[in-house]
């Protein structure tokens, strides 16, 4: 099965259009890298596959998630873990009285807190304890998000996205606000994520780019400049062109560095 499959996708803001003629194609259990310069569409195209925006209807397309396309956006939502800064500053905001073990729980119904009428059965708080305790963040059960780091806070929000065992997930810029240590962290995280689902990864550092992503998609001038297997696609030539400056893309022992700017 596809995670995605899209065809000839244009999606705009108002009258502008942000991507044009996007194909993309990503199957079950592949993990991929999107990189684009700043304002290049990168957001966009995630609001895409989570079904926040949608397609022109100005052109024929096809525009299919975990093969369907048709589906609710409440059960998509369950089968991609979506992580997002958006998703991340509404914890802090509107849930900061919420322990680490209700923000885990509330991704049975997927809201930004725990209430009276929801109710959980012994399996779902079980579940709930094993996730955190996979992703190794027991310590945090009772600790409030108002007294979270921002790294503490972000690997409650995969926890609660792993409640559903989630067929793919989905991150933007997921290490925004991490010291290096939570960094390198939360890579081997995912990388222990990889194992048993899809990682769909936008990311502006190479270095975060693990072994296990193979594909890279290079998003560039409203459109996906280049994608396919890492090795062809992460060079000096792509990278320069798609940031319009020239680089040095080193490759050691299957990870990426600029080595040189210039
Ligand atoms: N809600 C919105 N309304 C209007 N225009 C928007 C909106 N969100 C994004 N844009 C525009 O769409 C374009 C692509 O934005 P997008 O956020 O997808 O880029 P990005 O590649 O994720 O950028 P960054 O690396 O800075 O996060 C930009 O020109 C941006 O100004």
């Amino acid at each position: 099965m596809n995670i995605i499959d899209f065809e000839n996708i244009n999606v705009g803001y108002n009258e502008k259009i942000v991507l044009k003629d996007i194909t993309l194609k990503i199957k079950e259990n592949e993990h991929w890298a999107i990189l684009g310069a700043n304002g290049s569409g990168k957001s966009t195209l995630m609001k895409i596959i989570q079904s926040e925006l949608h397609p022109r209807r100005t052109n024929k397309f096809k525009k299919e998630i975990l093969g369907k396309s048709n589906y609710s956006i409440f059960e998509l939502k369950k089968q991609l873990g979506i992580i997002t800064n958006d998703l991340h500053n509404f914890f802090s905001i509107s849930g900061s009285y919420l322990s680490a073990y209700e923000v885990t729980l509330s991704g049975y119904y997927s809201s930004i807190g725990i209430f009276s009428h929801q109710d959980f059965t012994d399996e779902q708080h079980q579940k709930a304890q094993e996730v955190m305790k996979f992703l190794q963040i027991e310590h945090l059960k009772g600790k409030k998000v108002a007294a979270m780091s921002t790294g503490e806070l972000r690997k409650c929000i995969v926890a609660r996205a792993l409640i559903h065992e989630p067929k793919a997930f989905i991150l933007d810029e997921p290490t925004v606000g991490l010291d290096i240590k939570a960094q390198i962290n939360f890579i081997a995280m995912l990388k222990k994520l990889s194992k048993n689902c899809s990682i769909i990864l936008v990311t502006h550092h190479l270095e975060e780019i693990f072994e296990e992503i193979e594909n890279i998609a290079l998003i560039h001038k409203n459109s996906i400049y280049k994608s396919g297997k890492k090795k062809e696609i992460l060079t000096s030539q792509n990278l320069s062109e798609i940031f319009d400056t020239k680089l040095h893309i080193k490759e050691k022992k299957g990870r990426y560095f600029v080595e040189e700017i210039g």
